[in-house]
């Protein structure tokens, strides 16, 4: 079975290696010859350690890919020895789209190197995954990679040892290389591909597919007023969209539909990748019934596309709000094929009358949620992702006000807005 080859890993000297030390990144390339370099910064802090591994996970299969990354960790902690660390890697061409290969950087204090290096000779024979070591030159001053032989591969195993050399962050932070169709999906066809490939393995997906048209079909412009109300949970989404139904004498969706909830959990669940080409057909889904509603009546949405890149954006993009791509990057685009509505209100609220709300209502929250809830950055984050994503007109409420005023302020702006 022909697994990996060589070409998986596309300019091996070019690419530039990122290890995750206490959420800093440090950055290493790697040289045939030494010209007088430094030792990276990365090698003096772990340089302690008995024995230094990086492991890339690596395969054309996309969802293999995703899966194996995901399995990965667990396994490894599983596994090794307790004198084991695991620190987040990755290694990526410079602010080339689509070469990011993520992995884990291993320090192993364990008093004998057999365990460990058996773990890591099997994974790299048996799963799409490159095993790197690294050596201590004699005098202290120069550390090498050494690329480990791999059984498809014989012409690897005359593979030499590389100089490791300390590198530049780079200009677009390496979380962001892979978004596009990995975690962001542009196209229905994109999202329909991957749910269509994982069908013999989740069951969930093959019922997903058939709720959809085999193809995104164009429709003719809603005639009434499409209003979605986004923001993260607990900002009020519920509680204003069920009153602007009623004041409008609108039709209420919401997205993902109501015929995906039973699948929702299993792919909330399933790495990345999965988890939101399941999410962007929910959309798809949502939009042939606005597309219907929408010549009766005026529609209201809760959540759609902004969650959906927005989650998926702040979730795959690491550390600080500065690595987001920029405004204005191609990865907050809207989809070309799908309905945009006529208005995106984005409800905000300080993360302090947040938590007192999400406390009142006291019932169970996806974990991501429960993440939002912990972690300010995240939250910033997705708010900030939600600010970039261009398309529809789109305007911020804050939520804070009684669930009236916030209603008034609202119907104020879809009838300036909308012409209701
Ligand atoms: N403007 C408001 N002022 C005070 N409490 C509110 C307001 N809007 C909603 N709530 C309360 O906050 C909680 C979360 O509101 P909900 O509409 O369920 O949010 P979401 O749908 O965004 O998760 C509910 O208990 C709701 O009654
Ligand atoms: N259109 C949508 C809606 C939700 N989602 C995902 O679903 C999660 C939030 O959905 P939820 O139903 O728990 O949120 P609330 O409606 O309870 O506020 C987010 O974490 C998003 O990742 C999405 O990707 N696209």
């Amino acid at each position: 079975m022909a697994r990996r080859t060589m070409s998986l890993i596309p300019q091996w000297s070019s690419r530039v290696f990122s290890v995750e030390l206490n959420g800093a990144p440090f950055y290493f390339s790697t040289r045939g010859q030494h010209r007088g370099e430094e030792v990276p910064p990365v090698f003096r802090e772990v340089q302690n350690y008995a024995r230094l591994y990086s492991l890339l996970v690596c395969s054309s299969d996309k969802i293999r890919r995703a899966k194996f990354y995901a399995e990965l960790k667990e396994k490894l902690l599983r596994e090794l020895p307790p004198e084991c660390h695991l620190s987040p890697m990755s290694s990526f061409l410079p602010n080339v789209r689509d070469s990011l290969l993520n992995g884990y950087f291993l320090k192993d204090n364990s008093e004998s190197s057999s365990p460990t290096e058996r773990l890591l000779r099997d994974l790299s024979q048996r799963d799409p995954v490159f095993v790197c070591s690294y050596l201590k030159c004699e005098d202290g001053q120069l550390w090498t990679q050494r690329l480990w032989p791999d059984a498809d591969c014989p012409a690897m195993e005359t593979s030499k040892d590389y100089y490791v050399v300390p590198s530049e962050a780079p200009e677009y932070h390496p979380s962001t290389l892979n978004i596009i169709n990995s975690d962001v999906f542009y196209s229905f066809e994109e999202a329909y591909e991957v749910l269509e490939k994982c069908g013999d393995i989740i069951p969930e997906a093959m019922s997903v597919l058939e709720l959809l048209p085999s193809r995104a079909e164009a429709r003719r412009k809603p005639d009434y007023p499409v209003i979605v109300i986004e923001g993260l949970d607990a900002t009020g989404k519920t509680t204003l969209t069920e009153s602007l139904r009623d004041a409008l004498g609108a039709s209420l969706l919401q997205s993902p539909p109501q015929c995906l909830s039973p699948m929702r959990a299993r792919f909330d669940r399933e790495p990345p990748l999965i988890r939101r080409a399941f999410y962007a057909l929910g959309n798809y889904l949502t939009a042939e019934q606005i597309g219907q509603e929408g010549m009766k009546t005026p529609v209201i949405v809760d959540r759609f596309w902004h969650s959906t890149a927005a989650y998926a954006i702040a979730t795959a993009v690491s550390g600080q709000v500065c690595n987001l791509p920029a405004e204005g990057s191609e990865v907050y685009r809207w989809p070309s094929d799908l309905l945009q509505p006529s208005l995106v209100v984005v409800l905000t609220l300080d993360p302090e009358e947040r938590k007192r709300r999400l406390r009142n209502r006291g019932q169970g929250k996806t974990v991501e949620e429960q993440e939002l809830d912990h972690n300010q950055l995240f939250r910033l984050k997705v708010e900030t992702a939600y600010q970039r994503i261009s398309g529809p007109a789109f305007v911020t409420v804050d939520a804070s006000p009684s669930a009236d005023q916030v209603l008034q302020q609202v119907l104020l702006l879809i009838r300036g807005k909308c012409h209701l």
